[in-house]
């Protein structure tokens, strides 16, 4: 109990500070939080011991139904979530209900204090499925401490926090937003993520890859056609600025536009409007605009100019970068992890989990495809696998000449050679970070910062 960590979901604040105020003398952290929609955020970034669950978000309104919605979409994320559901208008039917609806308790506010602290720490000490009891604050999978697993676009990686962080704050503005970075950095994902927390979450997301769109399909895919605007337009059809109205578009690719095309956007985002091929009426649109690329924008505004300056202003009131998996070494493993247990639940296989000498390949790579790549490899690396642990063998790299001899390369070589023999000291003194430091002649600080960065 002392090591745990608990959410607290609950409209009114007096509850969320009362609650708090007794359990944190019993648990170690605490978070409460008044807005259920900020749950699947919450849940995909953080481990929670025990959650508890307001069961009517609305006042007058005690039927439960938000309440039983939010436990099914919480474990929906995890199942094995350990939820108990609050409520000041509780009977016997009700609690009946959340428990078979998957709750694992049941609390009546005003509750009183030690049956409340024994009701949360039964649920933290429940047996899962398998009749493991989880050991509070501690990682019952690898890689739950960075993100869940069981939701299909869980952000994984410590090093994407700053940028999850730069999410949370931005989704609910209806600021565009530029996310800049290699092919397979996670792009698209984050677009997504922005459009899941911000206040448009309940309105369409529509995504396009306006690099792929020829000049004679442009106008037509984005704003839409009239009946007979050209050979093929048998029907009126709206456009996906249209389709994305009341929610956000996610323009993908947006370097490659041609001059044209760049024009034509910049006239219907200054007016908001857009009028659909071989039309004269133009149609208000009321979208979030969020754009990706892997080139350098502002580079391509100067001399010869491919971008235009007044086109970029627009669409860049935020800028996202997303960091190249090579210079975030250390997410490699959740992420390897997360798609070996991904694919192994989808394919049927045994693998679980990545041995040390290939995760230090794995290190040393330049991952020129990002994320993606390191997805692929592992998919196959799964399916071909006879065992139970990935191993170098397991693996195709690709040939990549250029880090042979690149910096990078070079950096992530050394950085495997001192990750070996700080593992090595460590086994040497089992483990004793004075006698490590002394032999390696650091400091204990400095110790620590590396036995972090290397997640030993
Ligand atoms: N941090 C992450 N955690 C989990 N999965 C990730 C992460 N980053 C990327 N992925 C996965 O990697 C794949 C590629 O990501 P995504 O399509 O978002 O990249 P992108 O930058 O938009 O690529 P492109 O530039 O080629 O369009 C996707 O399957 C995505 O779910």
């Amino acid at each position: 109990m002392q090591q745990a960590k608990l959410l607290l979901v609950d409209d009114d604040p007096d509850v969320l500070l009362a609650a708090r105020l007794l359990l944190k003398r019993h648990v170690a952290t605490v978070d409460i939080e008044k807005n259920p929609e900020k749950l699947p955020f919450l849940l995909n970034n953080n481990r929670y011991d025990a959650i508890v669950l307001d069961m009517n978000f609305q006042r007058d309104v005690s039927s439960g139904r938000e309440g039983f919605a939010w436990l099914d979409r919480i474990l929906d994320i995890d199942p094995s979530a350990r939820v108990i559901l609050f409520t000041a208008y509780g009977d016997v039917e009700m609690a009946v209900r959340a428990i078979k609806a998957g709750a694992a308790d049941f609390v009546l506010k005003p509750w009183q204090n030690d049956k409340f602290l024994e009701t949360i720490r039964s649920a933290i000490h429940k047996p899962d499925g398998n009749g493991q009891a989880p050991e509070p604050g501690k990682q019952t999978t690898p890689d739950r401490g960075t993100a869940r697993t069981s939701k299909p676009n869980a952000i994984i990686g410590n090093a994407m926090r700053p940028v999850l962080d730069t999410v949370e704050r931005v989704a609910p503005t209806d600021a565009n937003v530029l996310i800049l970075g290699e092919n397979g950095t996670g792009k698209d994902l984050i677009a997504r993520a922005i459009h899941e927390h911000s206040n448009r979450r309940t309105g369409p997301f529509v995504s396009v890859d306006v690099g792929a769109l020829t000049e004679s399909l442009f106008e037509s895919e984005l704003f839409g056609h009239v009946k007979g605007a050209f050979t093929d337009a048998r029907d009126d059809r709206a456009g996906r600025f249209e389709e994305a109205h009341g929610g956000t578009i996610f323009l993908d690719e947006i370097g490659n536009l041609t001059p044209n095309q760049q024009a034509r956007l910049l006239t219907v985002l200054q007016q908001r409007q857009v009028t659909r091929v071989g039309s004269n009426k133009a149609r208000l649109v009321d979208v979030r605009l969020i754009c990706a690329t892997n080139a350098d924008l502002s580079e391509q505004t100067g001399s010869p100019m491919r971008f235009r300056q007044d086109l970029l202003y627009r669409i860049n009131t935020i800028e996202l970068t997303l960091p190249p998996l090579r210079e975030r070494p250390t997410d490699i493993g959740p992420l390897a992890d997360h798609f070996a247990k991904k694919y192994a639940k989808q394919y049927n296989r045994p693998v679980a989990s990545i041995s040390p000498a290939l995760l230090t390949e794995m290190k040393q790579y330049r991952w020129p495809g990002n994320v993606r790549e390191l997805q692929h490899a592992v998919e196959r690396a799964v399916i071909l696998s006879q065992g139970k642990t990935l191993e170098p063998a397991d693996f195709v790299f690709r040939k990549d000449t250029a880090s042979a001899t690149s910096p990078v390369n070079e950096t992530l070589q050394l950085e495997a050679m001192e990750r070996q023999l700080i593992q090595q000291t460590m086994q040497k003194y089992r483990g004793s970070i004075t006698d490590v430091a002394r032999e390696l002649g650091l400091s204990r600080q400095a110790l620590y910062r590396r036995l972090e960065k290397f997640g030993l």
